[in-house]
């Protein structure tokens, strides 16, 4: 998997180089280049925004960086399979279904705005060659897309087959269809006793089925009071 990331800070992404990603990386799972849109420019202040058409508060970003951008990284032909994220507020809500399906793409070129967000008819463009994702990481307004495209990467990459040193945990996770979309149970480990408060006896019995049960029933309890949105039993 290759992922490009457009962006003016390209410092950002430097992180993608530690811990899990890292060994990706290192392993050759993943590819990641990111890039100072400003390459894209030619003016003396390399400037890459300017003010909105209609008025308004803000800038928005021009879009002749990025179709040169995607010229350079992408090519003019179109290839429904390399799939291009655009972060943004006004997109659907990013889940774990987005973050499964975007794990077998090739090939993910994320675009993060800054300023008031993109000119428009960089989507349409973009849209018009290969499949473009407008994905929003929650709602609440960021200043840019670089922190949504690095959540967004760490949920997609860690799905990819031989990045989790131990697979078997993703089915047990909030959202997973195996934990039937409920909020993970509660996690223990030694000590049995700390500062007054014990391992839940069950825990500690050995009793792989009541184990099983009981972390059914914690799942479903928390599901229940944090997230009733997510019990679908009629
Ligand atoms: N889930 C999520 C993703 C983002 C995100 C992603 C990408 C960019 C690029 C820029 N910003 C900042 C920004 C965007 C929008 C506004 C409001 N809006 C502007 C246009 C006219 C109406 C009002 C203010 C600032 C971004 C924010 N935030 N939250």
């Amino acid at each position: 998997m290759r992922l490009d990331y457009l962006t003016i800070f390209p410092e950002f992404f430097d992180v993608l180089g530690i811990s899990l990603l890292g060994k990706a990386v290192d392993n050759g799972i993943v590819d990641i280049h990111a890039h100072d849109l400003r390459t894209w420019t030619h003016d003396r202040h390399r400037t890459v925004d300017d003010t909105p058409c209609g008025g308004g508060a803000g800038m928005v970003m021009k879009p002749d960086p990025w179709g040169e951008a995607f010229d350079d990284l992408l090519g003019a032909d179109p290839d429904p399979s390399v799939h291009v994220v655009i972060p943004t507020p006004s997109g659907t809500p990013f889940r774990q279904d987005d973050a499964a399906q975007l794990s077998h793409a090739d090939r993910i070129v994320f675009c993060c705005g800054r300023y008031e967000g993109i000119d428009h008819r960089v989507i349409d463009y973009a849209s018009e060659h290969w499949s473009v994702h407008e994905l929003s990481l929650g709602d609440y307004v960021l200043n840019g897309g670089e922190v949504a495209a690095l959540a967004m990467t760490e949920a997609i990459v860690r799905l990819v087959p031989g990045v989790l040193g131990n697979p078997e945990s993703l089915s047990e996770e909030s959202y997973s269809q195996d934990q039937e979309g409920l909020l993970e149970y509660p996690v223990y480990t030694r000590p049995a006793s700390w500062r007054g408060w014990d391992v839940p006896e069950v825990l500690m019995s050995g009793h792989h089925g009541h184990i099983a049960q009981w972390r059914r029933e914690q799942s479903r309890e928390l599901t229940r009071r944090r997230r009733p949105d997510l019990l679908t039993d009629e």
